[in-house]
């Protein structure tokens, strides 16, 4: 038998980001009860996933077709595409998670594994810093410097660009060059804006841009190379597929949100195929609950990524679904070597 829990988690504090302010974050959990069971997590977060009404339904016609007719059924369900993309990329998540959590516990073997990595090697994370004011800014990337992270992440176009600019002068003044800074638009600017920004931001030393132009401006980001600093694509990934981005070369950095993408096992597929073609895959989870982060975490320890990962969400998460089996400490996070995802109780009151 399986089921679909829905649960909801308080963010404290809210992350400020160029689109919106995020305060709590709705999911549902997808189980299954059969042998030693397994679990998976739907998050969904437009634009870079279906709606939360969306993922809903889909997956419970996935656990209907999952206790009628079995694994191939349930995955079915949850694949159908429309132009080329996944109609329900968190509902995916979350159904061929539980799949391989499900089949790693009956195979003790871990998730990191099932995805082809060797060793459960330490994963490099950020941490992410909302928008505020410049000093504010300074004071939250000094902070994480102080908890041991080798590098941030700064949300960016809420305001002018010169305010942005403000905020990451303020930041290198406090730090130095003692942090790598990455900063992320979630597509907020025009080619101009973001232009002024990068020529404005050469000196800063920022280890990339993410995501500068909204996805409709997606193949313009290419122009935006080679002006300095590296140009990460991040919602784009949502709505094109890897291989025109790759074939664009829209981008030096591409971002794997395993759950907008449809699935770790998705995921690992696009992650390998960006680095065989000479980019680099970046992998982050976007504030789901502890089951969808974990299998972030086997994803970015199975693919070895090298640039830090932005997986350092569980801090700001008021409850969680279940014990942290994997807790960042030092700025870096190791995936648990227990079979499947890892993760002990899980119960929906945290
Ligand atoms: O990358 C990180 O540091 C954390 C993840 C993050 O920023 C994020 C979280 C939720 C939704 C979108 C995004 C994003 O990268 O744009
Ligand atoms: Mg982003």
């Amino acid at each position: 038998m399986s089921r679909v829990q829905p649960y909801e988690l308080a963010l404290d504090p809210p992350l400020r980001t160029a689109r919106e302010t995020m305060q709590t974050r709705r999911g549902l959990l997808f189980r299954v009860e059969e042998g030693p069971g397994g679990i998976g997590d739907a998050a969904p977060l437009p634009p870079f996933t279906e709606s939360d009404e969306e993922s809903r339904a889909a997956l419970e016609r996935a656990a209907d077709a999952y206790d009628h007719r079995g694994w191939p059924a349930a995955l079915k369900v949850v694949s159908d595409q429309r132009d080329g993309r996944l109609e329900y990329p968190a509902a995916r998540h979350a159904v061929s998670l539980a799949m391989l959590d499900w089949r790693g516990r009956t195979q003790a073997e871990p998730l990191f594994e099932q995805l082809g990595g060797t060793a459960g090697a330490p994963v490099p994370v950020n941490a992410t810093v909302g928008d505020a004011s410049p000093s504010e800014t300074a004071q939250s990337v000094a902070e994480a410097r102080n908890m041991g992270f080798q590098a941030v992440k700064v949300k960016v176009g809420r305001g002018p660009v010169d305010r942005d600019l403000e905020r990451l002068r303020a930041v290198r003044e406090r730090v130095g060059s003692t942090v790598s800074v990455r900063v992320d638009a979630n597509g907020a600017w025009s080619p101009e804006t973001a232009t002024t920004f990068l020529r404005n931001a050469a000196d800063l030393d920022l280890a990339a841009v993410e995501q500068p132009l909204p996805v409709a401006e997606t193949l313009a980001h290419a122009d935006l190379r080679g002006l300095g600093t590296p140009i990460a694509v991040d919602e784009s990934l949502a709505e094109f597929p890897v291989q025109e981005l790759l074939a664009a070369n829209v981008a030096d950095w591409y971002v794997l949100k395993p759950m907008a993408l449809g699935g770790v096992d998705v995921a690992a597929g696009a992650g390998r195929r960006i680095a065989r073609q000479g980019g680099t895959p970046i992998c982050t989870s976007i504030f789901e609950s502890v089951v969808g982060r974990t299998a972030a975490v086997h994803l970015a320890a199975a693919l070895g990524v090298t640039e830090a990962a932005g997986l350092a969400t569980a801090d700001r998460l008021v409850t969680d679904l279940a014990e942290d089996p994997a807790p960042i400490e030092d700025g870096v996070v190791i995936p648990p070597s227990g079979p499947g995802l890892g993760i002990g109780e899980v119960g929906i009151d945290g």
